[in-house]
């Protein structure tokens, strides 16, 4: 994996950085907590892969049920590395999609993976106890159909499953090279090993300079266009497989870095998709956007255009490289700072380090900036009003602000 960031450098853009003002944005002296830093070496891959191999001799499907970073870590890596295993996530409150995927899976032949480190997010506690009665009714006994990964102090710990996973020692958002991203993958025989090793790949000395380390630059980067008048983050991957990396890369980027009043707007999108979509206002609207590029590398798909004019013998693999370095173009043209990530495929080891290095640029432009990268204490406030609306008298005066606020004052 390769990050290029000639596109933000001042010789490119209006308003861009230099070489020496990243270096000496002081990202090599962030200190990022060995818990998350040696994830990678910490994890037992082989031991993850024994478990998900051991699940699939017995189970065809597999259902995740978690939210956030109980669930996006997984969805990225299984969508990326095994898009088409009978893998699924629930991780929202919707009993249509969840009445369709429990029609559609083998119930009795379907591992459900319940993952919440504190065990008591309302979502996956509730989608599970449906799942649970689902799996009576169908005769099943829920404790063999179900494994369980979750923090020491959770209550779920006790909860009577086939398997029961600890929770690695970080906030979930930081969780994917650990049980919690990779079990799915496991049990869809992705090579969980090597995403591990492109982690560790993605791990420098610590006494790398800010330009020796992709993490620590991204984060300088980021931080510093941040000052200087950048809003939003848009991540970009040319690839379907990927697009779910950049639903993790939403959950990572908010929830760690916009506190106090700063932090930029993640936006998802895809390439080249969204060249029909939001390019326009990347191109033409408010200069206050970094657009990050994720090149997925070749394909092994050679499609290959035929009879159509200029595009006559043009594979599909080129075609995309045109579109992304034409847009690249678009976007210097008007002075739109823009990254560019370069996987040399969409393997294991490359989602891996994508993975590890976009938790190290969101904890050092969180240090930078002078948040805590590690809670969320503004989505607190909601989970409380919610148990509240649902009776819970411990917070009766959430409740009460929920009240006043559903009073209608204007209705058109
Ligand atoms: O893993 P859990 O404790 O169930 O938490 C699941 C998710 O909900 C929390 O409210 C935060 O928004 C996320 O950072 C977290 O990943």
């Amino acid at each position: 994996m390769n990050v290029d960031l000639s596109n933000v450098l001042e010789e490119r853009v209006d308003g861009g950085l230099t070489r020496d003002k990243v270096a000496e944005s002081g990202a090599d002296e962030v200190d990022v907590p060995e818990n998350v830093a040696r994830l990678p070496e910490r994890t037992d891959a082989g031991e993850i892969a024994e478990a998900g191999a051991r699940l699939a001799e017995r189970f065809d499907a597999f259902v995740n049920i978690g939210i956030g970073g109980s669930s996006l870590g997984g969805a990225t890596v299984v969508d990326a590395l095994a898009p088409d295993a009978p893998v699924y996530f629930v991780d929202n409150v919707d009993p249509d999609a969840l009445a369709r995927l429990l029609d559609s899976v083998p119930l009795r032949d379907t591992v459900f993976s319940v993952v919440s480190k504190s065990g008591r997010t309302a979502e996956t506690v509730a989608n599970y106890a449906v799942v649970r009665d689902a799996l009576r009714e169908a005769g099943v006994e829920p404790s063999e159909n179900t494994v369980v990964t979750t923090g020491e102090a959770s209550p779920l710990r006790d909860a009577d499953t086939r398997a029961t996973f600890t929770f690695a020692d970080v906030p979930g958002r930081y969780s994917a090279l650990s049980t919690v991203g990779l079990l799915p993958a496991a049990f869809a025989g992705v090579d969980v090993e090597s995403v591990v090793r492109g982690g560790e790949d993605g791990a420098v000395e610590r006494d790398a300079g800010v330009l020796d380390d992709a993490g620590r630059a991204l984060g300088a980067t980021n931080h510093l266009l941040g000052e200087g008048g950048v809003r939003a983050s848009v991540m970009m991957p040319y690839a379907e497989r990927l697009e779910t990396f950049a639903d993790w890369y939403v959950q990572i980027w908010a929830e760690s870095l916009g506190k106090d009043g700063t932090g930029q707007t993640p936006v998802r999108a895809v390439g080249a998709t969204d060249q029909h979509s939001l390019l326009q206002l990347l191109v033409d609207g408010p200069g206050d956007k970094l657009v990050t590029f994720v090149d997925p590398g070749g394909s092994e798909d050679g499609f290959v255009v035929e009879d159509e004019g200029y595009l006559n013998g043009v594979s599909l693999d080129e075609l995309r490289s045109a579109e992304l370095d034409a847009t690249r173009a678009s976007l210097v043209r008007d002075d739109v700072p823009n990254v560019r990530v370069e996987l040399d495929g969409v393997t294991p080891e490359e989602v891996g380090e994508l993975l590890y290095t976009y938790e190290i640029a969101t904890v050092v432009a969180g240090r930078l900036a002078g948040v805590n990268p590690f809670d969320q204490p503004g989505v607190e406030w909601g989970k409380r009003a919610a148990r509240g609306a649902l009776g819970d008298d411990s917070c009766a005066e959430e409740r009460e602000v929920v009240g006043s606020v559903k009073e209608t004052l204007l209705r058109v």
